[in-house]
């Protein structure tokens, strides 16, 4: 029978903030293609178990690996090649406000070792058109409006065709009728075949995409009964 390894997995991990444990023995895998949510309360560890996925806090004790990464042996020189199969968003937007969308698209290319322009120009107007925003190529971000800066900031995250997006509150920013446009714009970029793990406080999203769920709660990561 084939299987094929988890994209994810993370095995008695305990997660800190400084030298207090956020969570505790988390023990959890995610497989190619899955989407799955990731709930709690403020200041349950949502985010801290986020970054430590994506290797921006450090995993002092257990093991995770991603995308065929061991997190927790990962050296600091190694972290851009980690990044550039796994795409990040978070609730604001952080894009660059003093380019354009295409002049932000490019910069991350550009970080990411892509020299060939053409290819650049082709692969920007390719993540673009997937989030329905190429009219905006030339636009600065103070033009667009919350919604169409999280679609760019999507489509950045896209850029290097991630195995998984890691998305921290995406819609914690944006209104109900908005949110739901970039829940569904997930959920197509999910059927495309890239996983993704999305904390979010938006019960409403949930009950209308349904998808695997799991919450922190009392300093444990639980896998939430549908
Ligand atoms: N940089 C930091 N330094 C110290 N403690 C931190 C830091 N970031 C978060 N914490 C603490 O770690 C705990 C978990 O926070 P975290 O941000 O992971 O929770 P969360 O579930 O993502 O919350 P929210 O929904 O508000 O984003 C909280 O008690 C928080 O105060």
């Amino acid at each position: 029978m084939f299987t094929s390894e988890p994209i994810v997995s993370i095995q008695n991990a305990f997660i800190y903030q400084k030298d207090r444990i956020v969570l505790n023995d988390v023990n959890f895998s995610i497989n190619k293609g899955e989407f799955v949510f990731l709930i709690g309360r403020t200041g349950s560890g949502k985010s801290s178990l986020l970054k430590t996925l994506y290797a921006d806090l450090w995993l002092q004790q257990g093991k995770a690996k991603v995308v065929g990464y061991e997190i927790e042996t990962l050296k600091i020189s190694d972290r851009p090649y980690l990044r550039r199969k796994i795409g990040v968003v978070f609730q604001d937007f952080q894009l660059f406000m003093d380019r354009n969308v295409y002049e932000n698209l490019l910069w991350v290319l550009e970080a990411t070792g892509w020299t060939d322009r053409a290819k650049m120009k082709a692969r920007i107007a390719e993540v673009l058109m997937q989030v329905g925003m190429a009219p905006a190529r030339d636009k600065m971000p103070h033009q667009l409006s919350g919604g169409e800066q999280q679609r760019v900031v999507i489509a950045r995250a896209l850029l290097n065709e991630p195995q998984i997006l890691f998305a921290d509150e995406p819609t914690g920013n944006l209104d109900p009728e908005v949110s739901e446009q970039i829940i569904k714009l997930f959920h197509e970029i999910n059927k495309a075949g890239t996983a993704i793990l999305m904390a979010t406080h938006d019960f409403d999203m949930i009950r209308k995409f349904p998808a695997r769920i799991m919450k922190c709660e009392n300093g444990v990561v639980l896998e939430e009964k549908a």
